[in-house]
């Protein structure tokens, strides 16, 4: 669905570069998580796949169209949902997403149905100018379905939503790629990325630094230990053991077996720890 191949970018046209020597694959239904501080070169990279920023050097396709030479064509297959909402504040929620519609020449969604799957029915006559950011956040992010598409561009789309709205985003964003979707998903937020992405791409300093599933970098990175609290005697008790180990292994039955336990966990590695640890940054 997207196949970026030695992308380079310089804003000042010289050796500093935005994005420096990207490379990277995002197959059909997939949902595939770019990570990276502010300043990382997230937003250069994805403005450059969506033809916002013209492409200076390396080889971008994006659903089967070359970038260097885009089609409007492409612009029915792809959906943006970028972090700063650009509605049109005198129309309402409705019209905004009325008038969006019209821009392409596929089959579109019916705004009435896109607004109370964000939880804008009720506004969906007020103009978008009165809406609260999160609001305007929603109805971009609305406006990004309207025409079903096969591949989703989503910037920071829980961002300053309250976490029950955040929940709905992304319970939408699960069944969008369900349905076939494929996401492209530019975010600062580990915990989202942990849930719904495949795939995630580590990126500092205009470079990748790592790709691979969430679920093999914890494997790789996390320790191999559990928590244990029991109750012995009265009291309770905190131990740590080694799940490799055979006799720390011994220990965990020997105290399952004979001891009320009380808490139980696994000590698995953040994905936010992993990216300090791969890339020696924070991620903010
Ligand atoms: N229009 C511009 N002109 C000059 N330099 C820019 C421009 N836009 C971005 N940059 C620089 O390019 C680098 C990458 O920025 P980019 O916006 O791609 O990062 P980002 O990872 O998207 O950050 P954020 O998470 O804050 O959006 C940064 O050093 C930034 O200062």
């Amino acid at each position: 669905m997207i196949k970026v191949k030695n992308l380079y970018h310089s804003y000042n046209n010289d050796e500093n570069y935005a994005v420096n020597d990207v490379n990277f694959e995002i197959k059909k239904g997939e949902i595939f998580g770019f990570l990276g501080p502010s300043g990382a070169g997230k937003s250069t990279t994805q403005n450059i796949l969506v033809g916002l920023l013209q492409l200076q050097k390396g080889e971008v396709e994006v659903a089967g169209y070359d970038v260097k030479h885009i089609k409007d064509k492409m612009f029915n297959k792809i959906g943006m949902s970028f972090e700063q909402s650009n509605v049109y504040s005198k129309m309402s929620g409705i019209e905004n997403l009325e008038f969006y519609r019209k821009l392409f020449d596929v089959k579109t969604r019916d705004p009435k149905e896109l607004i109370k799957l964000v939880g804008l029915d009720g506004k969906e006559n007020t103009k978008a100018g009165k809406y609260s950011k999160g609001m305007k956040h929603r109805l971009t992010f609305a406006r990004s379905m309207i025409n079903n598409p096969e591949l989703w561009f989503l910037d920071e789309p829980t961002t300053g939503l309250d976490p029950s709205i955040a929940a709905n985003i992304k319970d939408i964003i699960k069944q969008e790629n369900e349905k076939g979707a494929t996401v492209f998903l530019t975010t600062h937020n580990m915990y989202i990325a942990d849930e719904l992405c495949d795939r995630v791409a580590f990126i500092v300093d205009g470079k990748i630094r790592l790709i691979d599933s969430p679920k093999a970098l914890k494997l790789k990175y996390g320790e191999k230990l559990v928590d244990v609290e029991y109750i012995k005697n009265g009291e309770l008790i905190k131990e740590q053991f080694s799940t490799v180990a055979e006799s720390e292994k011994a220990r965990i039955v020997e105290v399952i077996n004979n001891y009320d336990i009380q808490t139980m966990h696994t000590k698995e590695a953040t994905l936010e720890e992993i990216f300090i640890k791969v890339t020696g940054r924070g991620l903010v």
